[in-house]
């Protein structure tokens, strides 16, 4: 991904003008597959300054792909009038340094932290263990296996990072995976329990927690059970995930 900073100074007779042609250049950005995502914004200070940001595939994609394709000659038609009003208009790589802030919560702390996640594995492998779809396959569980992996749950869903630093990360929770073969009735049971471990211990029931809580188990589950297959060659050294809220923060109003 390659992010592009166009800076415009718009005289203020022609800013309402402005944003409608980009506004109407902007539904053939959303058509281009060069295009990863876009947002005007116009400078709260000084009126006359707006920044554009598209984020694009690549340069060349950008250049090649979307210059060179046929949703561009429309694309300039609308930008044209406001190309002599153009400050900057270059390509930046995204460095290491991102983030959120600490406005929205982390689905960590909303869940109650470590306490609740220790609450809601310990009741978990408590009945995977007793379940006779998935209880064989934890016949020889490490007794200290649900704080491991409530360990594990913390720091993908914002908090500490401790099974990293505790633990062996990404590199140990994939070796405890391969080769257990995890067919698909067991994954799904293995989802199944830990839904209703949650209600058990009171996990908060909001639909914006519950869908992103449950969107990560469904992906890291159907990752688990690939990742078991014998033959599997996965990624063996990674970061441990981060999950957020998705397209659903908590509405604070
Ligand atoms: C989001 C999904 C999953 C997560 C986050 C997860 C997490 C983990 C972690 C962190 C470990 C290693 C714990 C340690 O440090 O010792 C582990 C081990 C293990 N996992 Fe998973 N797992 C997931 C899905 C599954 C599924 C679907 C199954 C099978 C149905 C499964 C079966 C196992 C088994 C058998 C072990 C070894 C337990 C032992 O003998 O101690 N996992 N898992």
């Amino acid at each position: 991904m390659i992010v592009e900073y166009i800076r415009y100074r718009i005289p203020d007779d022609r800013s309402a003008a402005f944003e409608e042609a980009y506004g109407r250049a902007a539904l053939l950005l959303a058509r281009a597959p060069q295009c990863a995502d876009y947002e005007l914004s116009r400078c709260a200070d000084d009126p006359a300054s707006y920044i554009l940001r598209i984020t694009w595939t690549s340069a060349k994609e950008h250049l090649e792909g979307f210059r060179g394709g046929e949703l561009f000659p429309g694309f300039l038609a609308e930008v044209r009038p406001y190309v002599g009003m153009i400050e900057e208009m270059r390509h930046y790589e995204p460095a290491a340094v991102r983030g959120t802030g600490g406005a929205v919560p982390t689905l960590y702390d909303w869940m109650g932290g470590t306490e609740a996640l220790e609450r809601l594995t310990e009741r978990f492998y408590e009945t995977v263990r007793a379940d006779d779809v998935v209880g064989p396959l934890f016949a020889h569980m490490d007794p200290g296996h649900p704080r491991y992996v409530a360990m594990w749950l913390a720091e993908v869903f914002g908090g500490p990072a401790r099974y990293t630093g505790e633990r062996g990360g990404y590199a140990h929770m994939l070796g405890m995976h391969l080769n257990r073969a995890i067919t698909e009735a067991q994954r799904r049971r293995w989802v199944t329990l830990l839904a209703d471990a949650a209600d058990e211990v009171g996990l908060p029931d909001d639909p914006e927690f519950r869908a992103a809580f449950m969107g990560y188990i469904e992906w890291g589950t159907r990752l688990a059970l690939a990742n078991s297959q014998p033959g599997a060659a996965p990624v063996r050294q990674a970061p441990v995930p981060r999950w957020g809220w998705g397209v659903a923060p908590p509405y604070q109003g």
